[in-house]
């Protein structure tokens, strides 16, 4: 049976998931869309060639009774509302991250799911379904570099618009690593620091860029994060961990060597878009066939909550300087992986 999706959000990552999910993945079609901006929205159906309803409240795309499934790619500020709203309809849906922009709404998702009964909710983290990561986690649960004690990663983008602000460092770029940081070790955070080197020139009035944001684990592990979304240079995603016997580092994204004009060079990627190619497709693949499995298994809203405890602290940390602790509930068993 074919899954019908609906999609609320057809700036860049809803079309980039419309065109995987309607051309390059199976067991699904989009047969809803919906955007605030609704020429731009009929305008983005034209270019990639299909044919769905267009409705301008994305509420409607939730209610039709066309649409099985939701895939919620507006606005951070958005992602509450419509994924309440699907779960209040008792339809799967796949939400981009964040899951909500505090704590506080995150737990209002995961207390209507347990609610509901039955997970419904898949946030876009996008990163554990990484052949590289995945490559990384295996080699630290395979104890081949002993017991982790330091990770240090860098979340560099080329360059991020003037409506992006400091805060949006942690709850938009760095949640990536709080979620991904988390599955990697296996551990939860207990404090965080976030540090403001020198502001680059090429920043904008309202955002203090790079910043370095350091954890402190359960276990002791240390974590130091740079954040630079004006790195200017490419997109470009770091991580190494070093363990008692040794230290393992996320591959880089394969590429051509080349050996020309008296130089050795490999080229380094700019966009988001084409760094997490595959992890994407294999998520959303994920969260299709989970859905006629009858039992969804991606990140879950709980994970969605664990990651915004901790950017709440970093946001926290970011206004006063201070070492601040990350208290994270623990899990309900309704989350336990099966
Ligand atoms: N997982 C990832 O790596 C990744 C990558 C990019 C973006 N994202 C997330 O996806 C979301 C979209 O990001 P983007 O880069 O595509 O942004 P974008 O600005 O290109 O697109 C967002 C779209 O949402 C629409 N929109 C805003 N409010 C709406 C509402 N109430 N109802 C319906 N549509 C609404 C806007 O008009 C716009 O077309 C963000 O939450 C972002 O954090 C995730
Ligand atoms: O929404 C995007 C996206 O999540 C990218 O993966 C991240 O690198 C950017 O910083 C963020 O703004």
């Amino acid at each position: 049976m074919t899954l019908k999706l609906g999609v609320i959000g057809t700036g860049a990552i809803g079309q980039e998931h419309i065109r995987r999910c309607s051309k390059v993945l199976q067991g699904a079609t989009v047969v809803a869309v919906s955007d605030i901006n609704l020429e731009g929205a009929r305008a983005a159906l034209t270019r990639l060639g299909l044919q769905a309803e267009v409705y301008a409240n994305g509420h409607d795309v939730v209610n039709s009774p066309d649409v099985d499934a939701l895939l919620v790619t507006s606005w951070d500020p958005t992602h509450e509302e419509y994924t309440l709203a699907a779960i209040a309809a008792g339809k799967p849906v796949f939400c981009e991250k964040p899951l909500a922009m505090t704590a506080e709404g995150c737990r209002r998702v995961v207390d209507a799911e347990m609610k509901f009964g039955k997970r419904l909710v898949q946030v876009g983290f996008m990163r554990p379904y990484d052949v590289g990561y995945r490559a990384l986690k295996k080699v630290i649960t395979d104890g081949e570099i002993g017991e982790p004690l330091m990770l240090h990663c860098a979340h560099r983008n080329p360059t991020v618009p003037e409506s992006y602000t400091t805060d949006m460092a942690i709850t938009s770029t760095l949640i990536h690593e709080l979620d991904v940081l988390r599955w990697l070790t296996n551990d939860d955070y207990k404090t965080v620091q976030v540090v403001f080197p020198r502001v680059t020139s090429k920043s904008h009035a309202r955002l203090k860029d790079p910043q370095i944001v350091l954890f402190e684990t359960q276990k002791g592990i240390r974590i130091d994060v740079e954040i630079f979304v004006n790195c200017a240079y490419g997109y470009d995603i770091q991580c190494e961990v070093v363990g008692e016997e040794g230290i393992a580092r996320l591959p880089e994204p394969s590429a051509v060597q080349m050996r020309k004009s008296a130089q050795l060079s490999t080229s380094i990627l700019t966009d988001w878009k084409d760094r997490f190619i595959d992890a994407y497709d294999v998520e959303l693949q994920a969260f299709i066939n989970d859905i006629s499995n009858g039992t969804l298994t991606g990140p879950s809203a709980w994970d969605g909550y664990a990651a915004s405890v901790a950017a709440d602290a970093c946001l926290k940390a970011q206004e006063s300087g201070a070492i601040e602790p990350v208290t994270l509930p623990p899990r309900p068993a309704f989350y336990d992986k099966a």
